[in-house]
C-alpha cells in the first residue's frame, strides 16, 4: 500500500489560516460586544442628557427670571377679556429661553420632550401633566425622572411665579401646567378651545417670529349656516404676552392658520393696523394654565 506523503507545510498553512479566521471571528464578537456596550452607554448618556437638558437653565441670578413691566391692556370689548402686552420678555430672557427650548430633547409622548404632531407637524411639549405620573411611578423609574416630568422645570416655574406676582393669575389658581408649541413657517394650530379641564384663563408668551392668531365665535347648533362667524385677530409679537379668559376662553375658538407663510393684518386685528405684512419664521409659544385638580406649582 502506498502511503501518501503528508504535506506538513500545507497543514501548517491551513492551521495558521484557521487560527487567523478564528481570531478574526473572536475579535468580531468582541467588537460587537464593545459596540453594544458603547451603545448602551450612549443611550444612558442620552437619557441623562434628557434630564439635564430640561433642568439646564444657565441663567444668572440663580436662575431667577423676571418679566418686564407688563402693561397688559385689554384689547377687546367683544369678546371681553383679551389682554396683550407687547413687551413681556427682556431680550436676554428671550434669548436664554429660546436656547432652553431648543435643547429640550425629542421624544414620543410629549411629556417633557418634543413630540411632533401627526397632523399639524408642529412640535409640542407639556409640563405639569399629572396623568403622566402614573407612567413614572413605575418602580424602575427614578425619582428624578419623575420630577422632571411632573414639576415645572426651572425657567417655567419662575415665569409661573412672575405671572402670579403680576396678577395675571390669582394665587389661589397659579399656573401649574405649561404647553410649549414649536412652529416652523407654514405650520399652525387648528381652531380649538382650551377646554374645561383648565381654569378659564390662558397666558401665552411668544418667542421668535411674529404671527397672527384668530378668535372665532363659537356658534350654537341652530346658528350654524345662518349666522356668520365673527373673527377677531391678534398679532402676537416676539416677546409678547397674550392673556385671555372668561368670554374669550369659553365662547370663542382660537387658532393659527396653517400653510400660510405670510400673515397680513386686516381690519379685524385688535392690536395692529390693517395691511401689516409679517413673514413667518420659526416661533415658540409657551402657554400657562391652571389645570384643575393639579397641585399648586406641582411642587
Ligand atoms: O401658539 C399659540 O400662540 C397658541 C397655542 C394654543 O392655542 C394652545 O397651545 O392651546
Ligand atoms: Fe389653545
Amino acid at each position: 500500500m502506498r502511503m501518501e506523503a503528508i504535506d506538513f507545510k500545507k497543514l501548517l498553512r491551513e492551521e495558521r489560516k484557521r487560527n487567523k479566521n478564528s481570531n478574526r471571528q473572536n475579535n468580531n464578537i468582541r467588537d460587537q460586544e464593545e459596540i453594544k456596550k458603547l451603545q448602551k452607554n450612549d443611550t444612558d448618556h442620552v437619557d441623562h442628557g434628557k434630564e439635564n437638558n430640561v433642568n439646564n437653565w444657565n441663567y444668572p441670578n440663580n436662575g431667577f427670571l423676571e418679566l418686564r413691566e407688563l402693561r397688559l391692556r385689554s384689547i377687546c370689548e367683544d369678546p371681553q377679556s383679551i389682554s396683550y402686552s407687547s413687551t413681556a420678555l427682556h431680550n436676554k430672557v428671550e434669548a436664554a429661553l429660546t436656547n432652553w427650548l431648543q435643547n429640550i430633547p425629542s421624544g414620543d409622548d410629549g411629556l417633557g420632550n418634543w413630540k411632533t404632531m401627526k397632523h399639524g407637524k408642529r412640535r409640542v411639549c407639556m409640563f405639569g401633566e399629572e396623568e403622566g405620573q402614573s407612567k413614572f411611578q413605575h418602580p424602575q423609574r427614578r425619582q428624578d425622572e419623575m420630577t422632571v416630568m411632573c414639576m415645572l422645570p426651572p425657567p417655567l416655574i419662575e415665569i409661573a411665579r412672575e405671572l402670579v406676582k403680576r396678577d395675571v393669575f390669582p394665587s389661589s389658581c397659579p399656573p401649574n401646567h405649561v404647553l410649549l408649541n414649536e412652529y416652523q413657517p407654514g405650520q399652525g394650530i387648528l381652531s380649538h378651545t382650551d377646554g374645561p379641564i383648565y381654569d378659564h384663563r390662558t397666558a401665552t408668551l411668544s418667542l421668535g417670529s411674529d404671527i397672527v392668531i384668530e378668535f372665532t365665535k363659537r356658534l350654537a347648533a341652530d346658528e350654524i349656516g345662518t349666522v356668520t362667524e365673527t373673527t377677531k385677530t391678534v398679532l402676537l409679537e416676539s416677546g409678547s404676552l397674550l392673556v385671555f379668559q372668561g368670554d374669550a376662553y369659553l365662547n370663542y375658538c382660537h387658532g393659527i392658520p396653517m400653510d400660510v407663510l405670510q400673515d397680513i393684518t386686516t381690519d379685524e386685528c385688535l392690536n395692529a393696523p390693517p395691511h401689516q405684512i409679517t413673514t413667518r419664521g420659526p416661533r415658540y409659544s409657551l402657554t400657562f394654565r391652571h389645570k384643575k385638580g393639579n397641585s399648586k406649582y406641582s411642587e
